[in-house]
């Protein structure tokens, strides 16, 4: 027997007035998958979490959670748990009672409530601090009691919208590692709304690139990293080799395509100094080729050339869309 996806959109359609923030988004969560919906701001990705959770009703299309349509149910009847940018917690309860209170809404009584609220709470980590006040409690870990929060309730989908955007780097980088090995425990589907492609690197095993209320790829995390469908898509994933190829099209050489220490020397146009290392721009015949060199790569530099050279097997020709839209 196959067992039904956590979540099936199909053919979503939202406008609010005339903006079309949703067109036509279709996707699936299998059960104990994440799937990351990444694109840039405005794109309409909060939109479709919210038409998913129930807050907003689509123009047309249907989603169905765990097999069953709930497109015309209200939120608390669709069996979805949510984790938004502003988690509010209720300052005046306890971290305990601030879990158990969405299974309270729900008419779970008292002590099942707490049970399973505890149970949520030492999944994240925050067993011990159930007695606090959320003011007690630093950012990562009120983060995490509102994502307890919503574990509490068994739900067989969770919803994520930019849980980390309020954290600072390291608790983000903290709490990526914390998260991964939380959903890999989990029998529930994640769909995980980020704007931050290492978030969605990290944890998602699936990721779908939207850009102004359309998906544009859909796939396994690595396969689009490693094969974006085009160049807008490439651009937004952080590409800096997009080579103009004529017949609106570009090269996309990937960094895996370089390798330094063989070939013709080339020469080294800029370079400055960054986080990952010395990025440096190489004359190539191809056109201009960015690179961040590592402390080691950069004795590989002789004078104001680089020898490089470019695996044409790992180089990609892919449509040119960055002009619409
Ligand atoms: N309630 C609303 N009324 C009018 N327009 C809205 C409403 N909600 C969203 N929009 C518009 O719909 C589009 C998609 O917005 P949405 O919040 O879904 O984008 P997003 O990809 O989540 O952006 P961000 O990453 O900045 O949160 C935007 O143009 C936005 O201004």
């Amino acid at each position: 027997m196959s067992v039904a996806p956590a979540l099936a959109v199909d053919g979503l359609h939202k406008a609010f007035g005339p903006v079309q923030a949703v067109r036509g988004v279709s996707l699936t969560v299998a059960r104990g998958e994440t799937v990351a919906l990444l694109g840039p701001s405005g794109c309409g990705k909060s939109t479709v979490l919210r038409l998913v959770a129930g807050l907003e009703r689509p123009d047309a299309g249907t989603v169905a959670v765990g097999g069953r349509e709930v497109t015309h149910q209200p939120p608390e009847t669709r069996g979805v748990g949510l984790v938004f940018q502003d988690y509010a917690l209720f300052p005046h309860l306890s971290v305990l009672d601030n879990v158990a209170y969405s299974l309270r809404v729900r008419g779970t009584p008292r002590a099942a409530a707490q049970a399973q609220a505890r149970e949520a709470l030492a999944l994240v980590d925050l067993g011990g601090l159930e007695g606090r006040r959320p003011a007690q409690l630093s950012g990562g870990q009120a983060q995490r009691a509102a994502l307890a929060r919503a574990l509490a309730t068994r739900s067989p989908l969770l919803l994520l919208d930019e849980p980390m955007s309020n954290l600072d780097e390291r608790l983000r980088a903290d709490l990526r590692a914390g998260l991964r090995a939380l959903f890999a425990r989990l029998d529930a589907g994640v769909l995980l709304v980020t704007h931050d492609q290492r978030e969605a690197r990290a944890l998602a095993g699936q990721v779908a690139v939207m850009r102004a209320g359309a998906l544009v790829q859909q796939g396994p995390t690595e396969t689009v990293f490693a094969q974006p469908a085009s160049a807008w898509v490439a651009a937004f994933l952080g590409e800096p080799n997009l080579l103009r190829a004529g017949s609106g099209q570009v090269r996309h050489v990937p960094e895996r395509a370089l390798h330094l220490g063989t070939g013709e020397p080339w020469p080294v146009t800029a370079g400055h100094s960054t986080e990952g290392g010395l990025q440096v721009t190489v004359a190539h015949a191809l056109g201009p080729l960015r690179l961040t060199l590592s402390p080691r790569e950069t004795t590989q530099l002789h004078g104001d050339t680089l020898r490089l050279s470019v695996d044409d097997a790992q180089v990609r020709l892919l449509p040119d869309d960055r002009g619409q839209g």
